[in-house]
């Protein structure tokens, strides 16, 4: 490639350290580094590059819509930008943390990121009805929950999964063993190999894991999944605790009759939170499981960042 002082568009389809992978808008790809230290782009940015011989310098990351991201005490993981759903797929077995799935819900609400709960292995009969119940509230306050059976109703769980991701940028969340990577290789055919190429392309021949990857699912390139590790220790300390209740739709509309402004819920009396939790003898709406994962975020997130 010559060089030339204009700049392109592109699209952020896979990061590695400090390089990363960008897609033209006619599907070349090329390996290109940030210009400046602070700018870290994440898979989803659509990014103006500068080509410079055979790879290329990040010129400009355009204004994202969203930045999907988990955040631990000591280093902040970005997943991913410009995102239109957050899949989380979880299975009859192994058994799911409502911890974990609460959390990654929270992440979505407060980058007003659609979620998705997909539960899979539904020839699992029993396990798969308990985890079914487990999700019966999550239902209730909103979630759309997908059953699947990705080992044996292939094309009616890819008929099904197409309805809900089409012309979707949909990032795709889940602990091992959930059937993540037979959602993706039933929705990217050859998307291992895929993988395989990038990584080795981002590590210049070393044979590693990338961290995030963007695949399309049509040949039109308008359909996107994207598969990003780390869905255990999903940290949350980029929130405000006191912005929680609002990031989980069963608390969120009794916080209006909370007789102080800034209750916590915790403590204070005339909580309209508390005063719906469920115990044995009041059959309130928030369950007993959810008040105690918001109580136990709460203090989490208000220990001091060190
Ligand atoms: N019974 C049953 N098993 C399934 C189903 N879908 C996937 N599996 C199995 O579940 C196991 C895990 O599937 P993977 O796709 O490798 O799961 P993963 O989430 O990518 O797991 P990691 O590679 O550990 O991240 C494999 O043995 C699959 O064959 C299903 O619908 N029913
Ligand atoms: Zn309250």
């Amino acid at each position: 490639m010559t060089e030339r002082a204009t700049l392109d568009p592109g699209l952020v389809v896979a990061s590695h350290g400090r390089h990363c992978l960008v897609e033209t808008p006619e599907g070349q790809r090329v390996i290109c580094h940030p210009r400046g230290k602070k700018s870290q782009v994440v898979v989803g940015d659509r990014v103006l590059w500068q080509a410079s011989q055979d790879e290329g310098t990040i010129e400009k990351i355009e204004e994202r819509r969203n930045l999907f991201y988990r955040q631990d005490e000591i280093r902040t993981k970005s997943f991913a930008a410009n995102l239109d759903l957050v899949l989380i797929l979880i299975a009859a077995e192994p058994e799911f943390s409502e911890s974990q799935l609460s959390r990654a819900l929270i992440a979505a609400e407060a980058e007003r990121i659609t979620p998705l709960i997909a539960l899979n292995k539904s020839d699992l009969v029993e396990p798969f009805e308990r985890a079914w119940e487990r999700l019966l509230p999550y239902q209730r306050m909103g979630y759309g929950v997908l059953p699947l059976s990705l080992r044996l109703s292939r094309d009616v769980d890819h008929a099904h999964l197409l309805q809900h991701l089409q012309g979707k940028t949909t990032l795709v969340l889940g602990p091992s063993g959930a059937g993540k990577s037979t959602l993706i290789n039933l929705l990217v055919p050859g998307a291992t190999a895929q993988t395989g190429e990038i990584s080795q392309a981002l590590n210049s021949g070393k044979h590693t894991t990338t961290s995030t990857t963007w695949y399309w699912v049509d040949a039109a390139r308008s359909t996107a999944l994207i598969d990003s590790p780390g869905f255990q220790e999903f940290g949350l300390h980029h929130i405000d605790p006191m912005q929680l209740a609002a990031c989980m739709p069963d608390l969120r509309p009794h916080v209006a009759n909370c007789r102080f402004y800034n209750c916590t819920h915790l403590h204070e009396p005339g909580c309209g939170v508390r005063a719906e939790v469920q115990s044995a003898d009041s059959p309130g709406s928030i369950s007993a499981r959810r008040y105690k994962i918001y109580s136990d975020l709460f203090a989490e997130l208000s220990r001091p960042a060190y």
